[in-house]
């Protein structure tokens, strides 16, 4: 059930018949190979092409009758329907895209009529995820999944960031530090007037970290993917995590062809189904995936994907920003950190981090890696920021 209405991540899905209680298509696209694109331009193009391929395999075009685009704009809304209730039955409420509600013909005074909740975003998370769809499907215009695949023969080499981290742990004794190059974020506004990325990047690699995190979204966060290829083609050593807010399977992608060697994958965003296609791609790309959680609900459903190798867990909500860092020693104890040594997975306390004492904690609660942005990059040297949050000089 799970794997026919996969998102529109995965790139080729198979569209369930389903038939309106009221409308009755004059052709059938049920079994239709295509890619659910949330541009309705697209898909018609993509139905069309598939409409009008002949025997000989010869392609024709024939313009869509308006009842077919009809036809094809209800498949689209229910699709986007079923997305939404799978994503709900794993505990997910973020809608990836705001409800465009039933088209017209489709409800009226005799016929169901499904609520249509306005196209508000619930919370910050979601106005981010809809605004990312947005954004995604527009950059995938310019340069196709193909365009991209190309390019990745140029791109920089990977470099291993799980590696990175487990010899800064075991030479340092202290977990391993990704230090994230933020300039500002919804919750705290500006962190930093004088942002050199460049600079930043280099003073954090001088500092001891061993892993640098690169904000791209420049709407919510002010980063940009050109701060991660400045810091990659600068020369700076330490693997970069991309910090994108991934909804489609293209960004990992293009992450890479920027020169990523890990990226984030939030579980309050992305259903199992696109995390494990995800990791896969990842993998794929020679890309560490950290996948991110918040609760345990989170946990669980990440705990039960194979292959996971680094899980984040986010002492902030991403939805209403209350920090807690006692949610990472939540999330470890008992079973669940008996899973995780088990597998060996490695644990990454995120957000909040500000002092010897809060790596300290979340150290004994079980982590081998820190995530750290505010504290340090607010420092007027970001060097000496890590300095002071570990209480110790860790530079090599
Ligand atoms: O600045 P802080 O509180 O040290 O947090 C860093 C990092 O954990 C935070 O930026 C973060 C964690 N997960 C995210 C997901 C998206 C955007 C940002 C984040």
């Amino acid at each position: 059930m799970e794997g026919l209405f996969s998102l529109r991540a995965t790139p080729r899905v198979l569209v369930p018949t389903v038939s309106a209680p009221n409308h009755k298509p004059k052709f059938s696209i049920s079994g239709t190979r295509m890619e659910v694109q949330k541009s309705k331009k697209l898909s018609v193009a993509c139905v069309r092409a598939q409409q009008s391929e002949s025997k000989d395999g010869s392609a024709t075009v024939s313009p869509l009758s308006d009842s077919q685009e009809n036809a094809l704009k209800i498949k689209e809304w229910e699709v986007g329907r079923f997305q939404d209730e799978i994503a709900a039955t794993q505990g997910i409420r973020i809608r990836r895209r705001p409800p465009t509600g039933p088209p017209l013909h489709y409800v009226g005074p005799f016929e169901f009529r499904l609520q249509n909740e306005g196209n508000t975003p619930r919370n910050i998370l979601e106005e981010i995820v809809w605004n990312k769809d947005k954004e995604v499907s527009q950059l995938k215009e310019r340069k196709p999944l193909g365009m991209l695949k190309k390019a990745l023969e140029n791109a920089p080499p990977n470099r291993d960031f799980i590696a990175a981290l487990r010899a800064s742990n075991l030479r340092t004794g202290f977990p391993g530090l990704i230090a994230e190059v933020k300039k500002a974020s919804p919750s705290r506004g500006i962190l930093r007037e004088d942002f050199d990325p460049v600079e930043i990047a280099r003073a954090y690699e001088k500092g001891g970290a061993a892993c640098l995190s690169v904000l791209t979204d420049e709407k919510y966060f002010k980063g940009s993917f050109e701060n991660l290829e400045l810091i990659r083609n600068a020369g700076v050593k330490c693997p970069l995590l991309c910090k994108e807010f991934v909804v489609d399977a293209w960004q990992i992608y293009y992450a890479r062809t920027k020169g990523a060697d890990a990226i984030l994958l939030i579980a309050a965003v992305l259903p199992d189904l696109d995390i494990r296609y995800m990791t896969k791609i990842c993998k794929m790309l020679g890309l560490a995936a950290l996948v991110e959680v918040h609760d345990e609900r989170e946990m669980d459903r990440v705990l039960g994907i194979e292959g996971i190798e680094l899980i984040g867990i986010n002492n902030r909500n991403l939805a209403t920003f209350e920090v807690d860092i006692s949610n990472t020693k939540k999330l470890l104890e008992g079973e669940r950190g008996e899973i995780i040594r088990q597998k060996d997975i490695i644990v990454v306390g995120e957000s909040g981090l500000f002092t010897p004492a809060d790596v300290a904690y979340v150290q004994e609660a079980g982590v081998k890696a820190i995530l750290v942005g505010e504290s340090i990059v607010k420092q007027k040297d970001p060097r000496s920021g890590i300095t002071g949050l570990f209480g110790k000089d860790i530079s090599v």
